[in-house]
């Protein structure tokens, strides 16, 4: 029987959409304003596109929604209540902001296992969710072995785990092949259906015009328009254009409707009536039709205009992008994509997160790589991207200190996990993934003083253990204390059990030779999710 927990009681009923609602947000990084007096709402039972091009200030406004940002002024609320007040989090918003923050060296269902177990939700949902994204064949895979759109589809499966009545995806769709964005596509509008809250972020209209019921979007840190598909262009804009084998019987049936036209020699262009109207007047008078077509701007042609400050539209209060616009992205263009100014800040939020959900957090954002030998004692610390993550002392170290992945190479040896998943072998974390890891700790870490950033700006010269510990930072040490401890147990209880088997006149010469060390690790964590079950 499966055990009570928040989630299976919360599951009895369908999951709540939520309203999300954004009140004057503005955030200032420095001398930039990456989101500026933004106030918007976003419905339940829809998808809601939150467009912009790069730069603009999405993932800003998502990451203050979540908590994971303090915005400089404003709020930012899930059904009238601000993130880090949410009783059950987990079970309230599903969010993705990057696929490609989960540690290389775990099994896709290991890491999905530990967050149910911090969240207080049934092992078996793991199964569901990575069933559910289609990812049940890859469950016993490392993640370092995924493509991005197999981590698209982690991301994913990790925000539904506590089936919940809000999702905010940022970009879900990259990486995704077209029958992945098809099948994305199809899975958000049933998300939506059943009353779900989705909001997914995107810099494309056309990525998302398939998918979204409205759309907001956003330039500059600024709302530019916030409304339905069917809103975005003024049906002033635009005209219908038909044309008939008889002509003159078309043009008496619209001059006896009071239509107004312009003949061309193409046709009639009529303006005020859509083509459903004019096709029902033709047929009403029985007239057969050679061509009916709508005209006018092309909605990526509009979203460009409105990004770009050519266009203005009613529903942002008629503000266009501010002029610092140009000047924000051209600094990030110029600055790594770093946690800076709020290092610290986003530390404490996402360890509040932590706290709450008893998930752990993973830093990339120190001021050196560590040094791999040296011990590192903080049991957890915040990704840039603020995105949870698991990851030991001992791993985070080495991870940051090199592109190789040393849990991997351990584990390539293993031919499966201890979940009882029959996944293909594990095989080393590959070149080109280590290298995206390195990037992004070499971005987590840089440091240079000729960046352009204010002092202020830089990461601190500290290592992150060095700071004083909160309450938050406490509890989320005695949480992994507690989980290595577990893990720990239940090695040695393994190894005890091999140990009684070698003694049975088998011979043995590696008897004395403790298990690699990371490989026992993700053993352990392996055996600590299947406990779970
Ligand atoms: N931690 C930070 N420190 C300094 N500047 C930041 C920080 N985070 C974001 N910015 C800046 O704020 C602006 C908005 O960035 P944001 O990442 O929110 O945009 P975005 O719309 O999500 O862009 P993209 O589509 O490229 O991800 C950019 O100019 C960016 O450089």
């Amino acid at each position: 029987m499966k055990r009570g927990t928040v989630h299976d009681n919360e599951r009895f009923g369908m999951p709540e959409g939520q309203v999300l609602e954004f009140s004057e947000v503005t955030k200032r990084f420095g001398g930039i304003t990456a989101v500026s007096g933004f106030s918007a709402r976003v419905e339940p039972g829809q998808v809601t596109g939150f467009l912009g091009p790069n730069g603009a200030g999405k993932t800003t406004t998502l990451r203050i929604l979540l908590g994971l940002v303090r915005a400089t002024s404003g709020t930012a609320t899930v059904g009238g209540v601000a993130y880090a007040k949410l009783a059950n989090p987990l079970q309230t918003v599903g969010a993705v902001l990057e696929a490609s923050s989960f540690h290389p060296g775990r099994t896709a269902a290991n890491h999905l296992r530990v967050y149910a177990r911090a969240g207080g939700i049934g092992g078996a949902r793991v199964d569901e969710v990575l069933g559910q994204v289609g990812l049940s064949d890859a469950a016993g895979r490392k993640v370092g072995g995924f493509s991005l759109g197999m981590r698209q589809r982690l991301g994913l499966a990790y925000a539904l785990l506590g089936d919940p009545g809000v999702l905010v995806l940022d970009e879900p769709s990259n990486g995704l092949d077209p029958e992945g964005i098809k099948w994305m596509r199809g899975f958000l509008r049933q998300l939506a259906r059943e009353g779900r809250t989705v909001l997914v972020s995107s810099h494309m209209l056309t990525e998302v015009q398939q998918t979204v019921d409205a759309l907001l979007v956003i330039s500059g840190g600024r709302l530019v328009f916030q409304g339905g598909l069917e809103d975005l262009v003024d049906p002033s804009e635009y005209a219908t254009v038909v044309d008939a084998p008889d002509r003159a019987a078309l043009t008496s049936a619209l001059d006896s409707s009071g239509v107004s036209y312009e003949l061309l020699r193409s046709g009639l262009t009529v303006r005020g009536t859509d083509p459903a109207g004019v096709g029902q007047l033709a047929a009403g008078a029985g007239i057969a039709l050679s061509s009916l077509q709508r005209k006018g701007p092309a909605l990526e042609e509009v979203f460009l205009e409105l990004v770009s400050g050519q266009r203005v539209h009613a529903s942002a209060g008629g503000t266009a992008p501010v002029d610092s616009a140009p000047e924000a992205v051209a600094a990030a263009a110029v600055v790594a994509p770093v946690l800076i100014e709020d290092a610290r800040d986003e530390a404490s939020a996402a360890v509040n997160i932590a706290e709450r959900e008893s998930v752990a957090v993973v830093e990339t954002a120190t001021e050196e790589a560590p040094d791999a030998s040296a011990p590192t004692t903080a049991g957890f610390v915040v990704a840039s991207t603020g995105v949870i993550d698991i990851i030991t002392p001992e791993e985070a170290a080495a991870y940051a200190a090199s592109g190789s992945e040393p849990e991997a190479e351990a584990e390539a040896e293993a031919t499966g996990d201890a979940d009882g998943y029959e996944g293909e072998p594990v095989g080393p974390i590959d070149d080109e993934l280590d290298s995206d890891i390195s990037s992004d700790i070499a971005k987590a870490t840089d440091s240079d003083p000729d960046d352009g950033l204010d002092g202020e700006q830089n990461l601190p010269e500290r290592p992150f253990d060095e700071y004083p510990k909160t309450e938050s930072d406490l509890q989320a040490d005695a949480f992994f204390a507690a989980f290595d401890a577990e893990a720990q147990a239940a090695e040695e209880a393994r190894a005890a059990e091999s140990e009684d088997s070698t003694e049975d006149g088998e011979e043995s010469d590696g008897g004395d030779d403790p298990p690699p060390a990371e490989q026992s690790g993700a053993e352990n964590h392996d055996h600590e999710g299947g406990e779970l079950r």
